[in-house]
């Protein structure tokens, strides 16, 4: 069988990837972190940009691992509103400009997942509609001071605090939080990484 292996450095994606159906992540598949430079490309559209991160992800850490029979999964998060994509935020500044711009609005959240055996690379795009409450000034400078949003795109977590100001999806759950569970299933059994 072949050694899954996640090029990702976000817990939230171990976790869910241990929902998938390789049991124990220190046991079913193993965990390396892919640095990839995220830079955005001139004209090139967001769901372009989130696949192409997606791909680079999974082959950079085909790269690192290094070993043949291996099959790694690369995935990537933006936030899309009104065309303007959104990663992680910069600072605490930064962050409190996306949560007011993403105030009371419908956006976007774009997941790509990328597997790859180094003979095919295979990925899939998930698109999830999110509507945002209105918050006041008070409600972002409260929700920044937890720490929470500083690592997430779009600067809050649905699975935490945040999906408190998610009035309702349109979508997949699980990709909004970093990795589509049906998507990612789907990509394992065609790249045949048989699931225990
Ligand atoms: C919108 C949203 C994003 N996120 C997270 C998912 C991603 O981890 C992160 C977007 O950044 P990414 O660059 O997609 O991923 P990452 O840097 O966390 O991890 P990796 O090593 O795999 O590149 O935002 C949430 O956890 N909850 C949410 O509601």
């Amino acid at each position: 069988m072949m050694q899954l292996v996640l090029a990702s450095s976000s817990p939230r994606r171990r976790e869910l990837l241990a929902q998938v159906g390789f049991g124990d992540p220190e046991f079913g598949f193993e965990v390396l972190a892919a640095d990839i430079d995220e830079s955005h490309r001139a004209g090139e559209t967001a769901e372009d940009f989130v696949v192409r991160l997606a791909i680079e992800k999974a082959s950079a850490g085909l790269a690192l691992w290094g070993k043949s029979d291996a099959v790694v999964l690369g995935s990537d998060t933006i936030v899309v509103l009104d065309g303007e994509i959104l990663g992680k935020p910069k600072d605490e500044l930064d962050a409190k400009q996306m949560l007011s711009a993403l105030s009371g609005q419908c956006h976007s959240v774009m997941t790509a997942v990328a597997v790859t055996d180094g003979k095919q690379t295979l990925s899939r795009l998930v698109e999830t509609k999110v509507q945002f409450c209105g918050l006041t000034e008070e409600d972002i400078l409260a929700y920044i001071a937890t720490g929470e949003p500083m690592d997430k795109a779009g600067a809050y977590g649905i699975q935490g605090l945040g999906g408190c100001f998610v009035e309702s999806i349109d979508g997949s759950y699980s990709a909004v939080v970093g990795l589509p569970l049906v998507e990612t299933r789907n990509l394992l059994d065609k790249i045949k990484v048989a699931a225990i």
